[in-house]
């Protein structure tokens, strides 16, 4: 081989070199990035969980203690969170909020503005995760069994009764589950029978796709801004279980509009 040969060889072990690292230093920031969130979230929990919960009952207040823990990440992640619309959850009466699901750093935008004496529904496999399950309970979430649907909404019917007994707002993830596709899944029903049932308004919650920093097929994870958009409250005085369908479309509607708003007017890829 010549000396221009040996060159183009060195040159192009240099470029595969140099590549493989920034993907594998940007796989193991992402991997790292994601055992802080699982790690911070295991840790506080456990604290609550061992040593608060002989002072402490089961109760929605203590949610406040789950939003100040998570609170720190958003710093660490330099996730700058912006909030549109928080006027819209200034009501003293109960509410329930539904919102879009992304991926499990929703939590993070969760935290940033659910209000006091909010609880999430939660799916129960929440709750078999030993000290975190436990502290979750203790902050009074609402647990179902996604396969008990009978099951699931009898919780739900409960959740109603208690609502404005016991001043509390609801959230709801309606689509279910997490959704990594370009737009939003269709809306499950329970959040709205829960709040024509209790005849509370429904107050419609937006955040903005991750997709600019965050990425878990890419395994991509850097600093990003995230946008979250509080709409107007949706009153369900005088609605019954007849109208149930046609409110779950507008409100799918209005949230769809919003994300493709927020996310720069196209339909994105979290
Ligand atoms: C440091 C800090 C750490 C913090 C760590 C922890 C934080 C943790 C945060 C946790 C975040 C965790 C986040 C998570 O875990 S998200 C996962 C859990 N959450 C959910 O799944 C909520 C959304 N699901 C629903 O709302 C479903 O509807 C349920 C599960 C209730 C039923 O499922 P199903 O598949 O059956 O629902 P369908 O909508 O297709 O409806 C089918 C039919 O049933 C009718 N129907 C529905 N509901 C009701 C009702 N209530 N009363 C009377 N009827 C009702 C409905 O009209 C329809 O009938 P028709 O209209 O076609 O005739
Ligand atoms: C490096 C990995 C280490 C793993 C250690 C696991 C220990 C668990 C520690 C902390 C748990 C934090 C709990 C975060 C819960 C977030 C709730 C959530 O967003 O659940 C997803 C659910 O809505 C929908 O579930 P699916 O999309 O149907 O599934």
């Amino acid at each position: 081989m010549d000396l221009f040969q040996w060159s183009l060889l060195l040159f192009s072990i240099l470029v595969i070199g140099i590549s493989l690292l920034y993907r594998w230093s940007t796989a193991f920031n992402f991997h790292c990035k994601m055992a802080l969130f699982f790690g911070w979230c295991a840790f506080w929990t456990a604290n609550m969980s061992i040593f608060l919960s002989p002072i402490l009952r089961r109760n929605p207040d203590n949610m406040k203690l789950l939003r100040t823990f998570i609170w720190p990440l958003k710093r660490f992640y330099g996730i700058k969170i912006a909030v549109q619309g928080s006027e819209n959850l200034n009501m003293k009466e109960p509410y329930v909020m539904v919102c879009n699901h992304q991926t499990y750093l929703d939590l993070l935008g969760m935290m940033e503005i659910i209000p006091d004496r909010c609880v999430p529904v939660a799916k129960r496999e929440l709750l078999y995760l030993g000290l975190v399950g436990h502290a979750c309970w203790l902050s009074g979430m609402i647990f179902i069994d996604r396969r008990k649907k009978d099951e699931a909404r009898e919780i739900l019917r409960q959740a109603a009764q208690t609502m404005w007994h016991e001043n509390m707002r609801i959230w709801v993830y309606p689509e279910g589950t997490r959704n990594k596709g370009k737009t939003l899944l269709p809306f499950k029903r329970g959040a709205f029978h829960l709040a024509v049932q209790a005849q509370v308004p429904i107050i419609p919650v937006v955040i903005s796709s991750y997709r600019d920093f965050y990425c878990s097929k890419e395994k991509r994870f850097t600093a990003g801004n995230l946008k979250i958009r509080i709409l107007p409250k949706v009153d369900t005085k005088d609605l019954g279980p007849e109208d149930i369908p046609a409110l779950t479309d507008s409100i799918h509607k209005r949230m769809q509009d919003t994300y493709k708003e927020i996310c720069g007017g196209k339909d994105v890829k979290p």
